[in-house]
């Protein structure tokens, strides 16, 4: 009898040679997974189809996602995140091996890496990989690459769910995992119901004026803006307009577009101009999984004024922790204790730290990227996270929302009290915001249930504090990787006398910060500078510049 690990070593070995790695291939899984030119990207990503089934495999056959997209960067460019049974980022555990199999020429990587995890190929347990792709032209080509990875396990099963939201695949391998409705309809009606609940539970409910009602979103011409326009007729009391819609004809992904460009420029995307004064804008990147809000200003032709992912998690803290003081008292000790946390990076401006501090609140910060943050935001009741650029979502404990449901159910012999109604609003919240992964769309459902509740408009929301004037640079160098970081990447450790040169520029200024990391997604350095004047700040920024230039070897 044939021995079934014959048939699994030849199945990876015609999987690779049919997209061989090229010679000196440096492949990282980076923040967000392998990105890369498009036309480039077909080795890394049948590996990274290998690495999901066996994922799956090593999980016990349980649902695990493969992403093909690039995000917010330019079209040309196509990428592979691979979703963990959970919903969330794939575990860190497994980047190394990633990474090593998607420099490697031979299979042998894998084998050796099975045998060390204990996972028995062809032992019983079939792999089940759910694949989604984004709007870019190398997309439909990279995803069948990607199932050929996924089936050079054998056994596995590759299942494609179309082209989505990133978050919308995450959604689907979460639920898929619990047993729960995984459709995108489904998806669909979780989003729509909930908000619709959500603005049923607002007090005093009087309706909003015609311009609170309207919303211009900048979908990146990404697919954000189209699935957005599948679900705008469900959507009550919002009037949404979609522009940039990644319709045919409509413009270039990410160009001049989306929440990215919105966010690091400060001006107007694409298609927006002064008749827009005065009207809610939000933008999404070509992925969905960020979110940004501005405003058209009379000011000047192309500038805004930007809500960025601080802003809204501000928002998001202050509407939860009205519903959890309306249940439990100021102190916490009434009918529901929650743990509530608040989850940064150094990229937040630092006046939204300080408004969060002020009211109170435990703010913790890590390491830039989502499957920081989320890690961190787990271990709270609930926790609220989100990058400066839009990325974040806030994470309901499982506990928790049993304890809330029951509540719910307690409460509800006093249908109608300021409790039952908080502590649905609760319910409808946790249902509305994506459990898995920052969401633009839900997230940008939830914002505007909450601005209808409190009554507010974008100047209200604009005005909870000013933001620090920053400054973001990058630097090229020879090799980024020698600079190390502690404490949330705030402080350089490595090479010596660089944290000393930063903290001496530091004091020149009136609330002055800076710090200085490698980028996980770009080569180079990145130098943040925030103080009291944009000029300030940017003067902050260019002398630290300077110095890692200087240290580290400009190239
Ligand atoms: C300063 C900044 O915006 N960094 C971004 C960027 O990571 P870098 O490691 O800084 O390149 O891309 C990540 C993935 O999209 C995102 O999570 C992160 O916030
Ligand atoms: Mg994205």
């Amino acid at each position: 009898m044939a021995d079934p690990g014959d048939e699994q070593r030849a199945a990876l070995l015609a999987a690779a040679s049919l997209f061989p790695v090229p010679d000196g291939a440096t492949f990282s899984y980076g923040t967000a997974g392998f990105r890369a030119d498009g036309s480039t990207m077909a080795p890394a990503v049948c590996r990274a189809g290998i690495v999901a089934a066996l994922r799956s495999v090593k999980l016990g056959g349980a649902a695990v996602g493969l992403v093909i997209t690039a995000s917010h960067n330019p079209v040309g460019d196509n990428g592979v995140k691979i979703v963990d049974a959970d919903g969330g980022m794939m575990s860190q555990a497994w980047e190394p091996f990633s990474d090593a199999l998607a420099n490697a020429p031979t299979p042998n990587t894998l084998l050796q890496f099975a045998k060390d995890e204990g996972i028995t190929l062809g032992g019983g347990h079939s792999a089940q990989v759910l694949l989604a792709r984004d709007t870019r032209p190398t997309g439909e080509y990279l995803l069948d690459v990607a199932t050929k990875g996924i089936s050079a396990i054998v056994g596995s099963v590759a299942l494609d769910m179309g082209i989505l939201t990133t978050p919308q695949l995450h959604w689907m391998v979460r639920n898929k995992n619990r047993g729960l409705k995984a459709s995108e309809a489904d998806y669909f009606t979780q989003i729509t119901e909930s908000f619709r609940h959500l603005l049923e539970l607002t007090p005093d409910d009087k309706g909003i004026d015609e311009l609170n009602e309207k919303l211009i979103v900048d979908g990146a011409n990404g697919i954000g803006g189209l699935k957005l326009e599948q679900i705008k007729p469900n959507l009550a009391r919002l009037n949404i307009l979609v522009r940039n819609s990644g319709k045919e004809g409509d413009g270039i992904l990410n160009e001049r577009c989306g929440a990215d460009f919105v966010q690091k420029e400060k001006v107007l995307p694409l298609g927006f101009g002064p008749n827009d004064v005065g009207v809610r804008c939000a933008s999404f990147d070509g992925d969905a999984d960020r979110l940004v809000y501005f405003h058209v200003t009379s000011l000047s032709k192309t500038s805004v004024d930007l809500v960025d992912g601080d802003k809204i998690l501000s928002l998001f803290v202050l509407f939860i922790r009205e519903q959890l003081d309306i249940i439990n008292g100021k102190d916490n000790k009434g009918l529901l204790p929650t743990r509530f946390g608040v989850v940064q990076t150094a990229y937040a401006n630092g006046a939204s730290t300080e408004f969060l501090k002020n009211i109170g609140l435990e703010v913790v910060f890590t390491s830039t990227g989502v499957k920081y943050l989320h890690k961190k935001a787990l271990e709270y009741d609930i926790g609220v996270y989100f990058e400066a650029n839009g990325h974040g979502t806030v994470l309901f404990n499982d506990e928790f929302v049993s304890r809330l449901e029951s509540l719910t159910a307690r409460l509800s012999e006093a249908a109608g009290s300021p409790q039952h109604q908080a502590a649905l609003r609760l319910v409808a919240t946790s249902q509305l915001i994506n459990q898995a992964v920052g969401d633009a769309i839900s997230g940008m459902l939830l914002v505007e249930a909450v601005l209808q509740h409190k009554r507010w408009s974008f100047q209200n929301w604009c005005d909870l504090y000013t933001d620090l004037p920053s400054k973001q640079l990058k630097v090229k160098v020879k090799d980024r990787t020698s600079i190390v970081t502690t404490d949330a990447e705030r402080k350089v450790c490595q090479p010596s006398g660089l944290q000393e040169l930063i903290d001496k520029e530091v004091v020149n200024y009136s609330h002055g910060r800076c710090f200085v990391r490698p980028s996980g997604t770009e080569d180079v350095v990145r130098v943040y500078a925030e103080a009291s004047t944009v000029e300030a700040a940017d003067s902050l920024a260019k002398s630290v510049a300077h110095h890692v230039e200087r240290i580290l070897g400009f190239c």
